[in-house]
């Protein structure tokens, strides 16, 4: 594969991987150490789950002189991301009962080379079935998505199944009525359905929105969760015209987009201070997605061991947070108290990195994860990553509230030694909302196997499965929610005067790759005595500069570009 680097002098201390990641490191620390001066003495990580875990990370590669406390309720670190070995004739099966996967983001790959992890993971590539065959239930079978350009064939078979009906209204968007100068949001579903049209919607979108949030379209926020083009729509006053606009006004031949200044700053930073190994860069390019060999746990225990190690991080599982405060007195710090009932402590902190939940911000949802393993491995009708249920599916095709089920055996391979059939199937969400109890184990089972006995005609008896609750797992960045963020960062910022920071799925968006996006900000923010400033952490929603047309290649990490990028 043709990749080289921009700057030549590297090009051989980037081929030798060990001496290159030392230097890395060192030279990290000579950079970090310099503003140690002034560094914080104590620094409290509330919460040990990925957001909580990288927030420490990072920070203790800022100020490797601070003592740092992560204090985390249950008995084990990692939150959401728990993955279970299980034993099976002829092997063993890796079963996830949180997030699966994860996309190429350039924090998430630097600190998988940091943790020394780059050999543990494995790849979907581009070419394998699942990357291309995504399926979405509708209304009584599984349809493929076309995976790039739809070809005409592909086109005709998904609008004769009924799902694209009403798509004429996508061309005529730039001809209807121009959206409210007062409106400051909207949710997704009514967004989209002013130009899809409510049926697309209903079948298409909101099946995609339940594969990530397990939320209802029509409750979400479309301008937090689709802001480029809440934005473009703001500028052009058509969605589609937007674009259009930004696929003209090209500069040197590149794409433009609108961004957000804060993220373009983000950006460059990423550009500037981050280094990925071109051999991970080269796999990560070929790949939709990628795990770990042993689960997405292998990342959050990567990360203890590593702290572990460093000596001034201690992380203290079963030490539930039971309240903090700014403390008394003339110096700001804040009071933690935490632990057992019949064990607290009461520690004063310079910085306190908070991931609790705040219960007026947003509300969450609670998904069912049911892992089943079958002995054939031949079970499956299609072959590819899976499929998700849209919200217009009839109650008798869906009396579970399935959202979707994951085809595990061929969406990621690698990880187990046994060659079944392994499928998720993922319940509840929106939803269960109402719900007053959630089926226990033996009734999700078989909810379950009821569901893929009705999608996918599968009657065989699963020989292991594993059935999880995860209660309130996923905020639901609901209409309105930039403002009740603005307000709840000024009102942190005029109770700690700066000494509280926040991150998390929260605020930072629900997947892994975003808590550890936010994680590496939060400890960027300390920097040079940034941790003495009035900030909360959530700089990017006070940030009022208005989205700018920017080349949307200033916005991605490149410093591991092709041949003919050099050449050019
Ligand atoms: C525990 C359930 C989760 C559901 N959504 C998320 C979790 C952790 C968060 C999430 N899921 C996806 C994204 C998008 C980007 C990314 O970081 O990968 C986020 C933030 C996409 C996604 N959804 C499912 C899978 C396997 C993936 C990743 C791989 C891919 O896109 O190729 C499946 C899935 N997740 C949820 C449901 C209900 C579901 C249904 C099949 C909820």
């Amino acid at each position: 594969m043709l990749v080289r680097r921009h700057v030549p002098l590297l090009e051989s201390t980037l081929r030798a991987r060990p001496l290159r990641l030392l230097l890395a490191s060192q030279c990290s620390r000579l950079r970090y150490s310099s503003s140690s001066a002034a560094h914080p003495e104590r620094i409290a990580v509330l919460g040990g789950g990925i957001a909580g875990l990288a927030s420490a990370f990072f920070a203790s590669r800022e100020f490797p002189n601070t003592k740092i406390t992560v204090y985390e309720g249950s008995a084990e670190t990692g939150g959401w991301i728990k993955s279970k070995r299980v034993q099976v004739p002829g092997g063993e099966v890796n079963f996830e009962t949180g997030p699966r996967t994860l996309r190429n983001a350039t924090v998430t790959a630097h600190l998988v080379q940091e943790l020394g992890l780059v050999d543990d993971l494995v790849f979907t590539k581009r070419s394998e079935p699942s990357a291309n065959n995504r399926f979405i239930y509708y209304p009584d079978r599984l349809n493929r998505l076309p995976s790039k350009v739809p070809s005409l064939g592909e086109l005709f078979t998904l609008a004769r199944s009924g799902i694209l009906n009403g798509w004429l209204g996508t061309i005529t968007e730039p001809l209807q009525p121009k959206r409210p100068a007062a409106l400051s949001d909207e949710t997704v579903g009514s967004f989209l359905a002013r130009r899809m049209g409510k049926r697309i919607t209903d079948n298409l979108v909101s099946a995609v929105f339940h594969g990530i949030y397990a939320g209802n379209i029509w409750q979400l926020s479309i301008r937090t969760l689709l802001p480029t083009a809440w934005q473009l729509e703001d500028k052009y006053g058509s969605l589609l015209g937007g674009f259009l606009r930004m696929q003209h006004e090209t500069d040197n031949g590149n794409m433009q987009t609108l961004a957000h200044p804060y993220d373009l700053n983000a950006a460059r930073a990423m550009q500037s201070e981050i280094d990925i190994d071109i051999d991970l860069a080269e796999k990560l390019k070929e790949a939709t997605v990628f795990s770990f060999k042993g689960g997405m746990q292998t990342l959050a225990r990567g990360l203890q061991n590593a702290m572990e190690k460093t000596g001034n991080i201690e992380i203290r599982a079963g030490s539930p947070v039971a309240s903090f405060k700014l403390a008394d007195g003339a110096e700001k710090k804040v009071e933690v108290i935490a632990g057992s009932d019949d064990n607290k402590t009461t520690e004063n902190y310079d910085v306190v990195i908070s991931t609790l939940r705040n219960a007026e911000l947003t509300p969450y949802v609670t998904v069912m994860t049911v892992n089943l393993y079958y002995e054939n491995p031949a079970l499956l009708p299609v072959e590819g990553f899976g499929y998700l249920i849209p919200q217009s599916i009839p109650f008798d095709q869906n009396p579970e509230r399935a959202l979707g089920v994951i085809f595990d055996s061929t969406a990621i391979k690698g990880q187990d030694t046994a060659p079944g059939t392994k499928l998720t199937v993922m319940m509840g969400g929106h939803w269960w909302n109402d719900f007053e109890g959630y089926p226990d184990e033996e009734e999700g089972l078989a909810m379950a196997r009821s569901v893929v006995e009705r999608h996918l005609g599968i009657k065989d008896t699963p020989i292991a499965h594993h059935v999880n609750l995860s209660k309130d797992c996923i905020p639901q960045y609901t209409l309105g929610y930039e403002e009740r963020l603005k307000e709840f960062a000024s009102s942190l910022q005029d109770e700690y005067k700066g000494r509280l920071r926040v991150v998390g799925n929260q605020f930072n968006g629900v997947g892994v790759n975003d808590c550890i996006t936010g994680a590496w900000q939060i400890a960027r923010g300390l920097r040079d005595g940034g941790w003495k400033s009035g900030s909360c952490g959530l700089d990017r929603v006070q940030d009022s500069r208005p989205w700018t047309v920017v080349n949307a290649r200033d916005l991605t990490y490149r410093k591991i570009v092709s041949e003919k990028d050099v050449n050019a």
